[in-house]
C-alpha cells in the first residue's frame, strides 16, 4: 500500500452524497449542480483572450530554464513545461485508459466506489463537502498499484491500465524530481532540505483521472470548484481541452490555455509552506462545456507523510509553524482553505 493513502484514509466527519451523478442518463442541469450567479467561486470574469495564457511556458531543453521556473514559481505558483522528456506515447495512452475506465457504465464503476473513509477509487472530489452544490465531475483517484480496483473493472483485461498507470507515475515522479530541485536551488536551500523535497526513499504520489462529462447547461455550473493542491508539486495533463482556470488578483479567473504535449504544474500548500511563502499558491478551477467530455489527469507529488514539514531554515522569519507532513493533510480534509492560515505564525 502506498503510504499517501493511509494518511487520506481516515473518518471524514461529513455526513455527504458520495456518489457520482449518472450523467448519461439526465437531460438537464439538476438543481444539486446549479451554481448561483453570485456565488464568487462560480463568477465568470475573463478579460484577457482566452488563447493568451498569462502564465509562462517554459522549454525543459532551455538552458534559462532554471531562471525561467524560478522566476515562475515566486511569480505565479504555476508554469507549463515543455521538452519535459515524458515520452507522448505514454501520456497518449493514459488519456486512452482513463476514457476507457470513464466510458464503463455507472453501475460499473459503483463497484469501485471509494468509501467514506477511503482514500482511492472511483468518486466525488474530496473538497466536495465544503460546497453547497455539488461539482459536474467524477474522478478516480490511484496511489501506487491499482490493481485490485482494475481487478474488479475488467477481470480479464486489467494489466494494460495497471502498467500504463505505473508507468507514468513513475515519469510523473521523476519529472516533480527536476523540477523540484531547479525550483529550490532559486532560493536560499540547504542540500539536506533539497534531499527532503526530492528523496525517492518514502516519497509519495498520487494520480488524479479527472472526467467532465460535456454538460447542458456549463454556464451554470462548475466542474472543479477553486481550491490549491495540497502536496509539493501538481503536474497536470489537460488533454487539448480548455478548462482550467487560476484565479488572479485583479483580473478574476482567467484560463490556462492546453499546448499540444505541454504539462501544467503548479505549487502546492507543502511547498508554499517550505519555500516560506517566497513561492504562491495559486487557486484554480475547472469549467465544463457543451461539447466534449473532457478528461484531465493531474499527479501529485509529496513528501513521506512521517516527516517533518518546516519552512526553510535560512530565512530568519518563518511565516508558518512546523508540523508533520501527515498533520497537514489532516488539517487540510477538515479545514480546506483554512489550513494554511491555522499554521501561519
Ligand atoms: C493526494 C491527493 C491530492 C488530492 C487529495 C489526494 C487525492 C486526490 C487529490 C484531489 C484531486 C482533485 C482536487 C483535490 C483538491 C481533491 O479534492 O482531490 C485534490 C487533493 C488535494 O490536492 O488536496
Ligand atoms: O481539470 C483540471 O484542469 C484541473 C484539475 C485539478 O485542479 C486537480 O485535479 O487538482
Ligand atoms: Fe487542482
Amino acid at each position: 500500500m502506498n503510504t499517501l493513502s493511509k494518511a487520506y484514509e481516515v473518518g471524514t466527519t461529513f455526513s455527504h452524497n458520495i456518489i457520482p451523478l449518472d450523467f448519461e442518463s439526465i437531460d438537464g442541469v439538476p438543481e444539486s449542480h446549479l451554481w448561483s450567479q453570485s456565488d464568487e467561486s462560480h463568477q465568470k470574469i475573463q478579460t484577457n483572450n482566452p488563447r493568451d495564457s498569462l502564465i509562462p511556458v517554459i522549454d525543459l531543453s532551455d538552458p534559462c530554464a532554471i531562471d525561467l521556473i524560478g522566476q515562475a514559481c515566486k511569480t505565479w505558483g504555476m508554469f507549463q513545461v515543455i521538452n519535459h522528456g515524458v515520452p507522448l506515447e505514454l501520456v497518449k495512452k493514459v488519456e486512452f485508459e482513463a476514457r476507457r475506465l470513464f466510458s464503463l457504465t455507472t453501475h460499473e464503476k459503483r463497484k469501485v466506489l471509494r468509501s467514506p473513509t477511503g482514500a482511492t477509487g472511483y468518486g466525488l472530489p474530496r473538497i466536495s463537502p465544503f460546497f453547497a452544490k455539488c461539482m459536474w465531475h467524477e474522478g478516480f483517484t490511484i496511489m501506487g498499484s491499482c490493481v485490485d480496483d482494475a481487478k474488479v473493472l475488467w477481470p480479464h483485461d486489467y494489466q494494460r491500465f495497471c502498467d500504463t498507470m505505473d508507468d507514468y507515475q513513475n515519469q510523473m515522479k521523476l519529472l516533480a524530481h527536476k523540477l523540484l530541485l531547479l525550483s529550490l536551488q532559486t532560493l536560499d536551500v540547504t542540500q539536506e532540505e533539497i534531499n527532503w523535497a526530492t528523496s525517492t526513499h518514502g516519497s509519495n504520489g498520487a494520480l488524479q483521472l479527472n472526467s467532465y462529462p460535456s454538460c447542458p447547461n456549463p454556464s451554470r455550473t462548475l466542474g472543479l470548484a477553486p481550491h490549491t493542491d495540497s502536496l509539493l508539486l501538481t503536474i497536470l495533463n489537460q488533454y487539448g481541452i480548455t478548462g482550467l482556470e487560476i484565479f488572479v488578483e485583479g483580473l478574476g479567473w482567467s484560463p490556462v490555455c492546453p499546448i499540444e504535449g505541454a504539462f501544467v504544474v503548479n505549487v502546492g500548500d507543502l511547498l508554499h509552506i517550505f519555500s516560506n511563502a517566497k513561492f504562491p499558491v495559486v487557486y484554480h478551477r475547472a469549467v465544463v462545456n457543451q461539447s466534449k467530455h473532457r478528461i484531465s489527469v493531474a499527479y501529485f507529488y509529496g513528501p513521506p507523510i512521517e516527516s517533518t514539514l518546516a519552512p526553510l531554515s535560512n530565512y530568519q522569519d518563518p511565516c508558518f509553524r512546523s508540523l508533520l507532513v501527515k498533520e497537514y493533510i489532516r488539517l487540510k480534509a477538515t479545514h480546506n482553505d483554512k489550513a494554511l492560515s491555522l499554521i501561519r505564525i
